[in-house]
């Protein structure tokens, strides 16, 4: 597997709930061609097939918990392991979101050249998923989850950050500002590792 993906850039992209990882990853994916792999969207195909697995994990998610470790970095390396042929770049969106979950991929699969972290206010993350939640049909954008969601977040995944800081791969996006604009500091960012 390592083998397989040497070349391969392995970017993750951290940041809050409705932070705007999605919607930047898309852009990245439109301008650069890498493979985009979300572990939220990993995991609510897995609800949407209807399996036992996925009935579980609909029920975590709709608490605002986290699922187990090995469940979604499984989905992520079989997915990256499906692209490894044709893939020059890995977005890794959404994970890891706690320290041993960037731990454990570094093992299994390898390390990351830059860590893209897309930062905006609580304030403006709240306000985003709520009118996400909309239309979404998302089971974790409401007013409850959300809170729980933001929580974790701040406990859990911005240790990761810091982590990552030590090695001098951290990127901090200020995503307040307009998509496109967030767009031109996530590219320069992406240029800067060529
Ligand atoms: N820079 C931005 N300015 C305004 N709205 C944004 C921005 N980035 C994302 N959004 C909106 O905020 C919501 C959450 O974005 P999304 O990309 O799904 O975030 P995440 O994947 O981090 O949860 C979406 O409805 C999106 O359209
Ligand atoms: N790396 C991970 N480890 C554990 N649970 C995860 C996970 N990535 C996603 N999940 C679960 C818990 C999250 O609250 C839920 C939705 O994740 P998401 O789609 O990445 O949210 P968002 O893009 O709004 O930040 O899926
Ligand atoms: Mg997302």
């Amino acid at each position: 597997m390592a083998d397989k993906i040497k070349d391969a850039k392995i970017i993750f992209v951290v940041g809050g709930p409705g932070s705007g990882k999605g919607t930047q990853c898309e852009k990245v994916v439109a301008k650069y061609g890498y493979t985009h792999l979300s572990s939220g969207d990993l995991l609510r195909a897995e609800v949407a097939s209807g399996s036992d697995r996925g009935k579980t994990l609909q029920a975590i998610m709709q608490k605002g918990e986290l699922v187990p470790l090995d469940t979604v970095l499984d989905m992520i390396k079989d997915a990256m392991i499906a692209k490894a042929d044709v893939s020059k770049g890995f977005l890794i969106d959404g994970y890891p979101r706690e320290v041993v979950q960037g731990e454990e991929f570094e093992k299994k699969i390898g390390a990351p050249s830059l860590l893209l972290y897309i930062d905006a206010r609580s304030e403006t993350m709240v306000k985003r998923l709520m009118k996400r939640g909309e239309t979404s049909g998302r089971a974790d954008d409401n007013e409850e989850t959300i809170k729980k969601r933001l929580d974790l977040y701040y406990k859990a995944t911005e240790p990761v950050i810091t982590f990552y800081s030590s090695r001098g791969i951290v990127r901090k996006i200020d995503s307040e500002l307009p998509v496109d604009e967030v767009f031109t500091h996530v590219a320069k960012a992406i240029d800067d590792l060529k």
